[in-house]
C-alpha cells in the first residue's frame, strides 16, 4: 500500500509535517483503509521531542494530528468522489485544528493515529483523530480541512512567509 503523502505532487510536498521533500521534517506516512473508512499513521517521537522528561511535547502531537488530518481528508474526498489519488492528486490545508490532550503521552512507544472523516462536503472535510500510545488514548483532535487548487500559495492567497 502506498502512503497518501506520496501521491502529493512535488510542489505540495514541502510541508514540515508531511512533505516527503522536507529533509528536516517529520515526513509522516498515512495509510487509508477503505474497508474501515479510517486512516492510520504511525510515528515514534525522538528524545528531542520531549515536553518534560518521559513525555512527548504537545506541539509535536498537534503537528501529527494536523498532517494526519490533511492526508485523511484527501483520501476521504477521493473515496467520496470515487476517484483514485493516482489520477486526482488532492491536497488540503488546515482551516481549523482542535486538540484535546487527554493524558500525558509517554515518550518511547510508537504512536498510532486513527482518523475518521466526519463530514465531506464540497471543498471541506472534517476529520476526527485519536492518538494512541500503545493501547492508551492520549490525544483527540478535530480538524477542518479545505481543498486547495493548483496555484494556491503562488498568489495573494498565500499567508505572509507561507
Ligand atoms: C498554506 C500555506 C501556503 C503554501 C502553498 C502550497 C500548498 C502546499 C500544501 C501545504 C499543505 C500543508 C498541510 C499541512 C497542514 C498545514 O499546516 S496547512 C498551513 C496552515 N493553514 C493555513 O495556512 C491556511 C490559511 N487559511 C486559508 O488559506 C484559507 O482560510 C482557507 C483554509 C484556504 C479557506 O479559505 P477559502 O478557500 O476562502 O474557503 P471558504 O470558501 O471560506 O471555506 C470553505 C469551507 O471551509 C469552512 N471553513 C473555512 N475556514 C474555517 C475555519 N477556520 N473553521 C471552520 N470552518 C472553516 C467554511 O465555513 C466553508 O465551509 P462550508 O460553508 O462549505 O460548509
Amino acid at each position: 500500500m502506498k502512503a497518501i503523502q506520496l501521491y502529493y505532487p512535488p510542489e505540495w510536498a514541502h510541508c514540515y509535517g508531511c512533505g516527503y521533500l522536507n529533509a528536516q521534517g517529520l515526513r509522516i506516512e498515512t495509510y487509508w483503509h477503505p474497508e474501515r473508512g479510517e486512516s492510520e499513521t504511525r510515528f515514534t517521537p525522538k528524545p528531542h521531542h520531549t515536553a518534560i522528561p518521559g513525555f512527548v511535547y504537545g506541539g509535536l502531537l498537534a503537528s501529527l494530528v494536523d498532517c494526519h488530518s490533511t492526508a485523511t481528508a484527501a483520501a476521504a474526498k477521493a473515496a467520496a468522489e470515487g476517484v483514485s489519488l493516482e489520477e486526482a492528486p488532492l491536497r488540503f490545508v488546515t482551516a481549523s485544528l482542535k486538540v484535546d490532550f487527554l493524558k500525558p503521552t509517554p515518550l518511547g512507544p510508537e504512536l498510532r493515529l486513527v482518523g475518521r472523516p466526519k463530514e465531506v462536503k464540497g471543498r471541506k472535510v472534517v476529520v476526527e483523530t485519536e492518538l494512541y500510545a500503545e493501547e492508551t488514548l492520549t490525544v483527540r483532535g478535530e480538524a477542518v480541512l479545505v481543498q486547495i487548487g493548483e496555484g494556491f500559495g503562488r498568489s495573494e492567497d498565500a499567508p505572509a512567509g507561507g
